[in-house]
């Protein structure tokens, strides 16, 4: 029957990968006691935006075999590169936006907190050196770096992620008086002279616009690709096109647009209103929309407050779309993976 079941689940695609889960070797296990059948799948990240479909495809094909009367789908998950970005580190990716104040950071902090409460390793870098807030985000702006035995900057950890940002590395409230280039080469230890430690996802919070850290950025590190935060409206699609201009000249492959402050519910009427032109950023281009993300409340006064938005208020339509724009980039990234290991390998995707 062995032979039957794995031949079924050769039938089963994975909805993203468009290959079948036994030679994207998914299948980590397929225990058969009498006519009940437990297939343990591997996931290429534990946030997979469509858990929910292989499960029922699964299920579908293996009670398709003579003889099988239930089967029990279990899931875990290894995140799959195919190179390193840093060692340890599977994948960079790059959280930028054309101008100031559209909520990049807070995009950032959430999705990096949504990825590891799915069971992700997370990283998070405030690259904002102009004005950084993801450690305020993260309440913990008044805490600071330490060195470890290694002499390297040791990540602070909180709500279930490591982060590093300049704001822990200056007395509070004051602001770091540098130069371009030692901003360059501040973000250059960010990087290379940290404890990150292992990581499936290292997610970078860059300065808005188009200027030299970013592209210092792309330089330094094997980048997996880049998200862009954009509000609808038209003058911050034309900067956020300039963003996306300058990810293609520096071959940073454009991951997906978010659109933030999308549309407003009125919270006494229930009245939705698109208060910036919603659906705007579809102009920049045929990117995926990882999400649309309302202007709520909550999402502020969390963050004010010290806590993500998607822990604080799980529920809230905000968090619940952020969360939704996590898989849909981690997805994203799932099929970059596979592709560059296609083309260095053909027919091989390497799991490191
Ligand atoms: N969807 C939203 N609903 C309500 N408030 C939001 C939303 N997105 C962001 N904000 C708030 O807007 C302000 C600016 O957000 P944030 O700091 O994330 O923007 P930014 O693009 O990173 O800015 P900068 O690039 O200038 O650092 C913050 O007070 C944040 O809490």
């Amino acid at each position: 029957m062995r032979d039957a079941v794995l031949s079924a689940l050769s039938t089963v695609n994975d909805p993203e990968l468009h290959r079948d889960l036994v030679s994207l070797g998914m299948i980590e296990q397929v225990q058969i006691e009498a006519g009940a059948v437990h297939v343990k799948v591997n996931l290429t990240t534990p946030a997979c935006p469509l858990k929910g479909q292989i499960e029922s495809d699964v299920r579908a094909a293996v009670l398709t075999v003579p003889g099988v009367q239930t089967v029990n789908v279990t899931f875990g998950a290894t995140v799959r590169a195919a190179v390193m970005a840093l060692p340890g580190v599977k994948h960079v990716v790059l959280v930028g936006s054309g101008k100031g104040g559209v909520g990049k950071s807070s995009v950032a902090v959430n999705l990096a907190a949504a990825l590891a409460r799915d069971g992700a390793r997370v990283g998070l870098l405030d690259a904002d050196v102009y004005g950084p807030s993801v450690a305020h985000m993260m309440g913990q702006g008044a805490a600071r770096v330490s060195a470890n035995a290694e002499r390297k900057m040791q990540p602070i950890e909180a709500h279930g992620l490591r982060f590093l940002s300049m704001a822990n590395l200056s007395p509070a409230g004051q602001a770091l008086v540098w130069r371009g280039p030692m901003l360059h080469s501040a973000v250059q230890q960010f990087i290379k002279d940290a404890a990150w430690g292992e990581l499936d996802y290292l997610i970078v919070d860059l300065p808005p616009g188009t200027g030299d850290v970013q592209l210092s950025l792309t330089q330094t590190v094997q980048v997996t690709g880049a998200v862009i935060v954009t509000t609808p409206q038209a003058v911050a699609l034309i900067d956020a096109a300039r963003a996306v201009d300058m990810f293609r000249k520096a071959s940073v492959p454009v991951l997906g647009v978010i659109e933030n402050m999308s549309y407003f519910v009125a919270p006494d009427t229930g009245i939705t209103y698109d208060l910036f032109g919603r659906g705007g950023s579809r102009q920049l281009g045929e990117y995926p929309l990882l999400g649309e993300i309302p202007l709520e409340v909550a999402l502020r006064e969390d963050a004010d407050a010290g806590t993500p938005a998607v822990l604080a208020h799980p529920q809230a339509p905000a968090s619940v779309a952020l969360a939704q724009a996590a898989r849909r980039l981690a997805g994203q990234i799932s099929v970059r993976a596979e592709h560059r290991a296609l083309a260095d390998l053909p027919g091989q995707l390497t799991v490191v």
